[in-house]
């Protein structure tokens, strides 16, 4: 039995913080869902916030740039890491995967920013589809939940401040 999504937060967060995206182009039928319902949950419990979208080629490539954005001057105050790896006939998913779960992990304590981890791993478009596309186990409104769970917990504990940027950028634009 696969475990539903988080409810939805029962109150609408003021904060003004900065969530930056970090997701992989590849799959991109199921990375594109992944990221529009990511947004689309965080314009609804976070209606104040800015959202930055930077796609990278694949889910090994999103680490490296997850940790260029969490040590520039323009930190956000959560990152949401996207990906999509679908296993094939060698260990070369489950390599990708477990390095890049360790790899943002390793940025989260280091940084003291959160990253909430939705870089799936699965067998089959089958379970690609429940988890990216379908809503029962939507894993980008998940994250937006988590997201929202981190900014109020962080703000709570006066560890993060509203950010005060005005824009929402997607890098590339064509992605
Ligand atoms: N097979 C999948 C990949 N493979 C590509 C790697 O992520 C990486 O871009 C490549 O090894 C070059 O460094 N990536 C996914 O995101 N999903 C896959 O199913
Ligand atoms: C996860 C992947 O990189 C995957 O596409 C590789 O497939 P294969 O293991 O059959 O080479």
């Amino acid at each position: 039995m696969s475990t539903a999504l988080p409810p939805r937060p029962r109150q609408v967060s003021s904060s003004k913080a900065h969530i930056s995206i970090v997701a992989s182009i590849y799959n991109s039928e199921f990375t594109d869902a992944l990221v529009e319902n990511a947004t689309d949950e965080l314009k609804t419990i976070l209606p104040h916030a800015t959202i930055s979208v930077a796609r990278v080629p694949g889910a090994f490539e999103i680490p490296v740039a997850s940790a260029a954005i969490l040590s520039s001057d323009q930190k956000p105050n959560v990152l949401i890491a996207l990906g999509l790896i679908i296993r094939g006939k060698t260990q070369h998913g489950d390599l990708v995967g477990e390095s890049v779960t360790n790899s943002l992990q390793q940025l989260a304590c280091d940084t003291k920013i959160p990253v909430i981890h939705e870089v799936l791993l699965v067998d089959d478009e089958k379970q690609a589809y429940a988890r990216c596309v379908g809503s029962e186990l939507n894993r980008g409104r998940e994250a937006a939940r988590s997201a929202h769970t981190m900014i109020e917990l962080f703000s709570a504990l006066g560890l993060h401040q509203d950010n005060k940027k005005k824009s929402t950028r997607s890098y590339p634009s064509n992605a």
